[in-house]
């Protein structure tokens, strides 16, 4: 296709000021007509978006001219051009620097023609003398060395190599850039699962199955949300990761369920699933939009025990007690780097205090909503120690009518997970298992209050 380069560049300049790339992603190749081409763009557009760092410091090795001196659409057009040279070898250099330079072009006004030919000539150096390009070495710094090779910034490897150690670490960082898979819960709400399968084999999707009952791992599924099993409602997309928060919950039928940060909607659909729509699920969140979403996902899969409502978890009021609160919480998201890679360049260590703080206070606000003997799910989709295990021993140091219940058992019953785990809680790294990094915390109300 002509012009995809530029295609690809306008995205990218998009993502970095502010745009989700799945959802940015998802619109362009609705655009895309052939299917190398769809396959070109993902991949450029994400590779550029994962390997930023190493990108730029590819290019500062060999420019003159600092980063932070050149134009954000030069910048993003070298990084194009620097990609395709170090990871796609089935694009002739020649190529990936015509088009990339072609693309700066497009996109710049006619009278910026110098900062056209800087990006040629700064390609061309690269592909000339790119095998003299030196990485930092493991004994120099191991914090520089994953930093570079992996291409995350400093603070997070410092962090997860505090909490985990190298090998570890490396594992994690390895997984975070590998492309997210695309999951299916059957919904039993729609149709019944050999029908469910069925129309999956018509539309000729290749699944496999996952360590959850009912999820299914797509292979080379392009276009999730066109299929026939997902415009029925009988499809969600929803990793296994946050597919497990519903289980563990362990919700039963007839009960009512306070779902404090709802939206889009993914655990409380599952968790209507588990309740056969019976009984009552409150559903917040603090924003309108993304209640919207909530709406729509509850329309589409067919739930109908879902009351809605657009409150401020942190200062919500709500007299009636819950057989089980839902907490998965806003959080700094970092064990969801392989589906959201932007993840990496977008926060900064900050808002690991931040979410940390905000999730204790929608926390303290809450638990007096659970009746004795009601459990409660802690979990978020990150890997900080401040807002997982820290804050969950704050929370049973302050509220003594709270116990930790042993996860693992639950686990065993609702996964094929085969996890030694010596915690109550529970937490997934990615790299450890075939699925994204989350926290699990489950409490129980002690049952006189
Ligand atoms: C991790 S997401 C929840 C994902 C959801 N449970 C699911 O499975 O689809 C966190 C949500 O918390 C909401 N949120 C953030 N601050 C909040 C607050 N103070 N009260 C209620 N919701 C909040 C955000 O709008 C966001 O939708």
């Amino acid at each position: 296709m002509k012009n995809l380069r530029s295609k690809i560049l306008k995205a990218l300049l998009r993502v970095e000021s502010g745009s989700y790339s799945n959802l940015l992603l998802d619109s362009e190749l609705k655009k895309i007509k052939d299917q190398r081409d769809k396959n070109l763009f993902t991949e450029i557009f994400y590779g550029v978006i994962r390997n930023k760092l190493y990108l730029d410091y590819v290019i500062e090795s060999f420019s003159k001219t600092p980063l932070h001196k050149m134009d954000k659409e030069v910048l993003t057009g070298l990084r194009i051009g620097v990609y395709q040279l170090f990871f796609l070898d089935k694009i002739p250099a020649r190529a990936a620097i015509y088009e990339s330079v072609e693309a700066v072009k497009l996109i710049l006004p006619a009278s910026r023609k110098g900062a056209v030919s800087f990006t040629n000539g700064v390609l061309r150096n690269i592909n000339r003398k790119g095998n003299e390009l030196t990485l930092p070495t493991k004994t120099e710094s191991k914090k520089e060395y994953l930093s570079v090779k992996y291409s995350y910034p400093i603070w997070i490897i410092k962090r997860f190599l505090d909490q985990y150690g190298f090998k570890k670490t490396e594992k994690i960082l390895k997984a975070g850039n590998k492309r997210a898979e695309v999951i299916y819960r059957f919904n039993p709400l729609k149709m019944e699962k050999n029908e469910f399968e069925r129309l999956m084999d018509q539309d000729g999707i290749k699944y496999e199955n996952t360590f959850l009952d009912s999820f299914y791992r797509l292979k080379e599924v392009n276009n999730p949300a066109e299929t026939q099993v997902f415009k029925n409602g009988a499809a969600y997309i929803q990793g296994t990761s946050a597919g497990l928060a519903s289980l563990l919950l362990d919700p039963k039928e007839n009960m009512s369920v306070l779902d404090l940060a709802a939206a889009p909607g993914g655990k409380t659909t599952h968790l209507a699933v588990l309740m056969k729509n019976s009984g009552q699920i409150t559903a917040l969140d603090v924003s309108q939009s993304r209640l919207n979403l909530i709406r729509e996902n509850i329309e589409r899969l067919g739930v109908k025990n879902v009351v809605l409502k657009m409150e401020d978890a942190v200062k919500y009021q709500d007299s009636k007690k819950y057989d089980r609160i839902l907490a998965d919480l806003p959080c700094s998201g970092l064990g969801l780097i392989a589906s959201k890679p932007e993840i990496k360049w977008e926060k900064s260590e900050s808002v690991i205090k931040q979410m940390a703080s905000l999730q204790y206070d929608i926390l303290s606000n809450n638990l007096s909503k659970l009746k004795p003997g009601g459990k409660l799910l802690y979990s978020t989709c990150t890997l900080s120690q401040e807002e997982n295990q820290d804050l969950i021993n704050r929370i049973l140091t302050e509220n003594n009518n709270f116990e930790l219940v042993n996860i693992n058992k639950i686990l065993e019953e609702v996964s094929a997970l085969n996890l030694k785990n010596e915690n109550k809680y529970l937490e997934l790294l990615p790299g450890e298992v075939d699925s994204e990094g989350f926290f699990y915390a489950l409490l129980k109300k002690v049952e006189s209050d």
